[in-house]
């Protein structure tokens, strides 16, 4: 009795315990990997599909498992997996994978990770895209995106991240997330932040018309985190998509906060996409200060906005939608 009490305790304590390691900022790319064909379009987006001519990630690997505690309290490293090794593999999975998405890919190397593996209890596996776009040259038709020629950009990326599991014998895929990071958008009139609490602490004059800066991701979950993959098109939810959902619902909503801004991008995206659980924001503020507003029409002057920076964190499901 005692010896099974100590045990439950033991097993409790390592349950508790954080413990993992991996590789991070391992940058891969891959040129003609197979086009994402057939996914669903949706009126705020002209995105069809993706050639996948030249796919770039920057991705992160973590293994879990009980039996590299030894590394940690005896220096035996015989159960280790190189964190060298773990980038090699990334990078060699990376021509073997046939699927088309970020997603698809982090879930096939994690899959080949737990089998090579057998001590590797769990890999989380994420990745930001490195987004790349088509230049535009003549053509036939005129000026097309050349099929040769890219530019590296500093636009915002995909995001994924997937979570393998086993079970026995089994390979259990539990968690995901997926997101579009690194949004950037102005709108230079028709917003406004009025109606907040005035107290001693306020000195921000209300503003029935302000010019907003926002920086935005969004991260979202499925129902059944396989949709995620990209195996079933139609089920799939492109970043490029969700994008473009952010910005024409910027463009439509008068909003009185970057609140019920983010809200109104939500309640959009889950309406557009039953087969997600769930969407979620993390959004900054970087509105600029006015300077002149003496001049003719809507034209201002405005400067960068100082130090400190306001955000916004918000996540919602289908019972936000039904509540509408
Ligand atoms: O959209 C906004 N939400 C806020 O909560 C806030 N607070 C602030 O100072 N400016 C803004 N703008």
């Amino acid at each position: 009795m005692i010896d099974s009490n100590e045990t439950d305790t033991d097993t409790q304590s390592t349950d508790q315990r954080t413990m993992n390691y991996g590789k991070e900022k391992v940058a891969v790319y891959r040129t003609y990997a197979n086009p994402l064909e057939g996914v669903r379009t949706i009126p705020e987006s002209s995105f069809d599909g993706r050639d996948n001519i030249l796919f770039g990630l920057e991705v992160r690997v973590q293994f879990e498992g009980e039996e590299f505690l030894p590394s940690f309290s005896e220096a035996d490293n015989s159960k280790v997996v190189a964190t060298d090794s773990m980038k090699n593999f990334v990078l060699h999975q990376a021509g073997e994978y046939e699927g088309a998405t970020a997603e698809g890919f982090l879930h096939f190397v994690g899959k080949e990770f737990l089998d090579t593996y057998s001590h590797v209890e769990a890999v989380k596996m994420s990745a930001t895209e490195y987004p790349f776009d088509e230049r535009l040259v003549p053509g036939e038709d005129g000026v097309e995106p050349s099929d040769l020629v890219f530019r590296a950009s500093d636009d915002e990326s995909a995001f994924g991240e997937i979570y393998l599991e086993r079970d026995d014998d089994r390979i259990e895929f539990k968690e995901q997330t997926s997101g579009v990071t690194g949004i950037e958008l102005i709108k230079v009139k028709d917003n406004s932040f009025t109606g907040y609490v005035q107290d001693e602490y306020t000195t921000l004059p209300e503003r029935e018309d302000r010019a907003l800066y926002i920086s935005l991701d969004i991260f979202w979950t499925y129902d059944e985190p396989k949709d995620a993959l990209g195996e079933e098109p139609q089920r799939y939810v492109p970043a490029e998509q969700v994008r473009d959902i952010a910005q024409v619902v910027f463009h439509e909503v008068d909003s009185n906060s970057i609140q019920d801004l983010i809200y109104q991008i939500g309640l959009r995206v889950l309406e557009r996409y039953p087969e997600l659980e769930s969407v979620s924001f993390e959004a900054n503020n970087r509105t600029w200060i006015e300077v002149r507003d003496d001049l003719e029409g809507d034209a201002r002057v405005f400067r960068e906005p100082p130090r400190p920076t306001g955000y916004q964190q918000f996540s919602m499901d289908h019972s936000d939608l039904e509540e509408q």
